[in-house]
């Protein structure tokens, strides 16, 4: 039996013995990249912090000091090590492990996270309740410097700064990388500070709790630096005490390290360096390939498709991106650090003038876009329909109370699948529409996505396109940029008695289960202006109304049909068809739709159960 196969809980990891660590994270490693490899998932961030968890889980005594990670992503070391390691070949699938830490998968996952910069934040408030509560607990936050870029992170530092007494220790894993290569001053700063290797042996500072060697050097470089005014660290300023910069994946360093740390009182700031995708020469050689990936064989690694299979959204979206850029020069393209996700690579090769990556920082990025906008640029922000929930007052207060002409590209709209809850694109319909000025367009195929792109560019205003994970459904898509007029829905296909009025990625499902019901189906296309002429026109030829929508129920398309019936007077009896009003975790997607009704024989057979009884012929036809 191999080292790990007797590791179930961290318990038994603290039972070895110093020189057993580094065997132990070669096996952790090796087995990483081998259930990686069968399942997809996070690779080379996990790659990266096998030596760090490994650490962690040693010197403190989780799960009763609180370990935070943040993003969570690079979390699949821990969970091995926390008792889940038989369980890793269901990882992010239904019903298996989350690809993050969930508090209800395990007792060691102190805070949900996913979405990054939270983890100082709530490793905080932990340790704040321990010194209320006066139980001697570490909390420990561990964060990248992607992260680090979010400014919640630094509202979470300048709070915890000025707290003298509480056992809060950040630290910093700096592998030089967010997804795509880091942006902006914070990243020059730490680079500055790695160059300045020995910054910290030189400083009185964190000497106490270097390791024996570095400090001998410590000693050396204090002599030299005698008289040398040497500037705090920002996070020394901040009034954390600095530690590092050392090499994350040295256990020698790390152990010694946090074990000095962890008798310091107050906030720490431990800053290690890491490689992502350590220890997998492909994956250390093309970490944002690594970053996520599908099924690979770990020998050949991850292969490029051969034959180019069906158009993703994200695909259309930069299409459009980089015609539209050529169509019109004040087109600008914001990506708060998703470049690749967001489909910006080629944009950003061909207009690297008119391309901002602003790091992960979506708050920024829309009041950004705002400020762009009124000096006549048009800007376009490429961002995730969950990513879009973190900067909801500056979409309100910055550019739609201002009217400003910005468009939203909201990729992963609706049920996003191995990501899970936390990455859901559900509730963009219903944040959105409330908004005054708004355009909420939701695109039924991939043509219609490029030219809802193109009609939310030249409507002076705020305008959302929302558009889903993957590909398309194979529409042909036009090589013009024509637009649609605003507000204006189409008639999909023509029936009796039932009238479907369907939205996005439900259009196609909607017209599948139209067809043993003989049902009447909208592509009401607009959210927001909506069709209310089209709604009328529908009440008058039909006796029933559904409503289906890739997106919350709760206040979504749904609801704007509801409440136009209801201003116009119109009584229609009324079945509303999308994602219910609770969480829905990862698995395959389609089979998460299937799952709450939402694809065809589910919307058919909701219609025949609510209407059947009144319209006997869609008992009948049970095709
Ligand atoms: C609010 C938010 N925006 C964007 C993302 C997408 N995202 C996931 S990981 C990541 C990069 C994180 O970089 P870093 O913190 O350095 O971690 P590393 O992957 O380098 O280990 C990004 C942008 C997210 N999870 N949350
Ligand atoms: C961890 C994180 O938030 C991102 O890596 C996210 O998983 C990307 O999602 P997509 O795979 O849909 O681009
Ligand atoms: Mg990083």
């Amino acid at each position: 039996m191999n080292l790990l196969e007797t590791i179930n809980e961290p318990a038994q990891l603290r039972k070895l013995a110093r020189t057993q660590l580094t065997p132990l994270a070669d096996e952790l490693r090796q087995y990483l990249l081998e259930s990686v490899s069968k399942t997809g998932g996070h690779l080379s961030s996990n790659l990266g912090t096998v030596e760090l968890t490994i650490a962690l889980h040693y010197v403190f005594n989780t799960p009763h000091d609180r370990i935070v990670w943040d993003v969570g992503h690079q979390t699949y070391s821990h969970k091995i090590l926390t008792g889940r390691r038989e369980r890793m070949h269901t990882l992010r699938q239904f019903d298996g492990i989350s690809g993050f830490p969930k508090r209800d998968e395990s007792e060691y996952d102190t805070f949900g996270t996913a979405h990054s910069s939270t983890s100082i934040s709530a490793a905080l408030g932990m340790a704040q309740a321990a010194k209320i509560k006066g139980e001697h607990r570490h909390a420990i936050a561990v964060i990248g410097d992607g992260s680090m870029t979010a400014g919640m992170a630094f509202e979470a530092l300048n709070n915890a700064g000025v707290q003298e007494d509480i056992n809060l220790l950040v630290v910093l894993n700096d592998n030089d990388m967010s997804i795509s290569p880091p942006v902006g001053a914070l990243n020059r700063y730490l680079a500055r500070l790695m160059s300045g290797q020995f910054y910290a042996a030189a400083k009185n500072v964190g000497k106490s709790v270097l390791p024996g060697p570095v400090r001998e050097l410590a000693k050396r470089l204090e002599e030299h630096a005698k008289g040398m005014v040497v500037p705090a660290t920002m996070f020394e300023e901040f009034g954390f005490n600095y530690i590092g910069p050392i090499d994350g994946h040295d256990l020698e360093s790390l152990i010694p390290t946090l074990e000095n740390i962890k008798k310091l009182k107050g906030p720490q700031f431990l800053h290690v360096v890491t490689k992502k995708g350590q220890g997998y020469k492909l994956a250390e050689a093309e970490p944002i390939l690594y970053h996520g990936t599908g099924k690979f064989n770990p020998t050949e690694g991850i292969i490029a498709p051969t034959k180019a299979g069906k158009v993703t959204y994200t695909e259309v979206f930069g299409n459009w991106l980089c015609d539209m850029a050529a169509a019109d020069k004040r087109l600008v393209g914001i990506t708060p650090a998703m470049r690749e996700g967001s489909g910006m690579v080629r944009f950003e090769q061909q207009y690297p003038e008119r391309y901002f990556d602003v790091g992960i920082a979506e708050q920024h990025s829309v009041t950004f876009a705002g400020g762009l906008a009124t000096e006549g640029l048009k800007p376009v922000v490429a961002i995730y329909s969950t990513f879009l929930q973190r900067a909801y007052d500056q979409l309100i207060h910055d550019i739609a109370l201002q009217n400003l002409d910005v468009v939203f590209a909201l990729d992963r709209a609706g049920l996003v699948g191995a990501d899970g809850a936390t990455h859901a694109g559900n509730y963009d319909m219903s944040y959105l529409r409330c908004i005054p000025n708004m355009v909420v367009m939701a695109a039924s195929d991939e043509n219609e996505c490029r030219r809802m792109l193109t009609t939310g560019f030249h409507y002076p205003g705020p305008a959302a396109v929302r558009y889903p994970r993957g590909a398309g459904i194979g529409a042909a898509i036009e090589k013009e940029l024509t637009s649609i007029e605003i507000g204006k829905g189409e008639i999909k296909r023509r029936g009796t008695g039932v009238a479907i009025l369907a939205f996005g990625s439900m259009v196609a499902p909607s017209v599948a289960a139209a067809e043993g019901l003989n049902a009447t189906v909208a592509n009401m296309r607009f959210v927001k202006p909506l069709d209310v002429e089209l709604v009328k026109q529908l009440a008058r030829d039909h006796d029933y109304f559904v409503t289906v929508e890739e997106g919350s129920v709760m206040g979504g398309a749904g609801a704007a049909v509801a409440e136009a019936l209801a201003a116009e007077g119109i009584v229609k009896p009324l079945l509303m068809l999308g994602l219910p009003d609770k969480f829905i975790d990862h698995g395959d997607p389609a089979a998460l739709l299937a799952g709450v009704g939402l694809d065809a024989a589910g919307i058919a057979a909701s219609i025949r159960q609510r209407f059947g009884a009144a319209v006997p012929r869609l008992v009948v036809n049970n095709s």
